[in-house]
């Protein structure tokens, strides 16, 4: 790190408090970042680390306090006076059009080249240098859609870097990476260190603190309560300071993620889903997999690992009713992907819940109350809907409840689902999803964008729905997740399916490997 003393910090907020009505989402935050040095801005769900990145990027303001660049203080009233001042953002969804290259999404950041008069070699140059300065391949010319999670979020990280950052803020980057990637963007990271760009990355994974960051900001309850370098904390620190609790135990537990359920092997038990040799198609018309066969039994846990992009996506929708296979069968719980009763509405009944990827496309309704999004899964059920009425108390009872099982942090079961921040929000899909006894679950990245006492909660259930002799199916690009709690692992990489192979049988190095799409391993 710099001189403290000498330099004044690069970027910094003092006194920051931003209100939402009641809600205090930030209180008296100090915080400052120098030139060449890595932030870690760490906290629980809610703890209010979204809400310092949406004040330094310019869509919200303070409602107390000043952000200084250069020890001079700034308004910061729009995106675009933030890129002015420097400061560049990853953001945690993409905001690439799908349907542009690479290319023609940097050049829509860079309006000041014009409208309809693209210099499309000036920005091919412009961002020739910023990958070369990065270390980093960028496909610029496929469409984006076609382009999976990590390449997408290099064309992101290389818009951000068009302009002059001095700042560079990636919020939970690493949520969506397999680890292979993972390496290559923390590699990013130190070359925009060694280049004096300051970083504040935003994670949920301690690993990521102690494997690139220089000093380490805890949140809780939208407070600071810890500033210190990296070196001097351990993960038990980390966790300490953000659950508040002061129980070092406790801390080591949620740590280490030390379970008391142990896999309940399934073998013998009747296939609840049979996948007989399908073929999955992307909605480009694409193949995404093809002669795919795998039995789904009661009481195991199945993980699909890889890179996004792989067909994991195709294959959830599937299962879920929302698409059917292009070739081959599916038979689940009494259902036939080859009969008319291969809908969302018919899996649901009979017994699919399914955790979305992108809970903000098809897991919620965001302008909708909590309790409306509730019922978008069990307004069937009569004691909720009873001849097309609502009953309200009961809904209200019921989504109360699972609000304070699952921990969700809300004003209340009538409060707009999007005033949520972004792990509660998952939460509340959870807790929706889990309820109703469901035979086959469907989990999609559950714990993304969880802080890590929560994942610990979400792996126990679905350790516990295991336990019960449901079947779960998992896709995850946490190679962590996956050891931790898959009895069985496939991955999907490079356009081919590896495995399913038991959990006991392969290590860790392979499944990455597999991931990478180097290895040849069984077909
Ligand atoms: N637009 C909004 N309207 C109302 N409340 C909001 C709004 N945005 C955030 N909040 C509230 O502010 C608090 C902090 O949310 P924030 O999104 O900053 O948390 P976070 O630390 O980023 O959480 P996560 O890890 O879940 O993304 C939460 O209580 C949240 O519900």
């Amino acid at each position: 790190m710099s001189d403290e003393g000498s330099v004044p910090p690069l970027v910094a907020l003092r006194g920051v408090t931003k209100r939402f009505g009641a809600v205090v989402a930030n209180r008296a935050v100090d915080l400052a970042v120098r030139p060449g040095e890595v932030l870690a801005l760490v906290g629980e769900n809610g703890a209010g680390k979204s809400t310092i990145v949406n004040m330094l990027s310019g869509l919200l303001r303070p409602d107390e306090g000043s952000i200084l660049v250069d020890g001079r203080p700034v308004s910061l009233d729009s995106p675009a006076q933030s890129v002015r001042a420097g400061i560049g953002v990853v953001h945690q969804h993409f905001t690439l059009v799908p349907t542009l290259t690479g290319l023609d999404n940097i050049a829509l950041a860079m309006p000041e080249l014009g409208l309809g008069r693209l210099n499309r070699r000036q920005i091919g140059q412009a961002i020739d240098t910023a990958a070369r300065t990065l270390g980093l391949s960028v496909d610029t010319t496929s469409r984006v859609e076609g382009l999976d999670v990590a390449q997408q979020q290099r064309i992101e990280i290389v818009k951000a870097l068009i302009h002059k950052v001095r700042l560079l803020i990636l919020d939970e980057p690493t949520a969506v990476l397999g680890p292979e990637d993972k390496a290559h963007l923390f590699d990013t990271i130190r070359r925009l260190k060694a280049e004096g760009t300051a970083v504040i990355l935003i994670t949920h994974k301690l690993e990521d603190i102690f494997a690139v960051a220089d000093r380490a900001v805890v949140l809780r309850n939208g407070e600071v309560v810890a500033d210190a370098p990296a070196a001097g904390l351990t993960p038990d620190d980390v966790v300490l300071h953000m659950v508040g609790s002061g129980d070092r135990d406790q801390a080591r537990a949620i740590v280490t993620g030390e379970t008391t359920l142990r896999s309940s092997s399934a073998s013998g038990t009747d296939a609840v889903c049979r996948l007989a040799d399908v073929t999955l198609r992307r909605s480009n018309g694409s193949i995404a997999v093809s002669g795919l066969s795998l039995d789904l039994h009661g009481g195991e846990i199945v993980a699909i690992a890889g890179v996004d992009g792989n067909g994991q996506s195709e294959l959830m929708r599937v299962l879920a009713g929302m698409d059917v296979p292009l070739g081959g069968r599916i038979e689940c719980l009494g259902r036939d992907s080859a009969g008319s009763a291969w809908t969302a509405a018919h899996l649901r009944r009979a017994g699919v819940a399914h955790v979305p990827e992108d809970r903000r496309r098809s897991g919620i309704v965001g302008e909708m109350s909590l309790a409306r999004n509730y019922l978008l899964r069990h307004s069937d059920r009569r004691a909720l809907v009873r001849h097309g009425m609502v009953r309200n108390s009961a809904l209200q009872r019921l989504v109360r409840e699972r609000l304070a099982l699952f921990d969700v942090r809300t004003r209340g079961a009538d409060e707009r689902i999007d005033q949520l921040s972004g792990g509660n929000q998952q939460k509340f899909v959870l807790a929706r999803e889990m309820d109703g006894d469901p035979r086959l679950i469907l989990a999609a990245h559950p714990s993304r964008g969880l802080d890590i006492k929560t994942i610990r909660f979400v792996h126990g259930l679905l350790e516990e729905a295991r336990q019960a002799g449901k079947a779960v199916l998992l896709v995850s690009s946490d190679l962590d997740e996956i050891l931790r709690l898959a009895d069985r692992i496939m991955v999907f990489a490079a356009g081919r399916t590896f495995g399913p192979t038991s959990r006991g049988d392969i290590a860790r190095d392979e499944i990455g490997a597999w991931i990478a799409g180097h290895a040849s391993g069984p077909a």
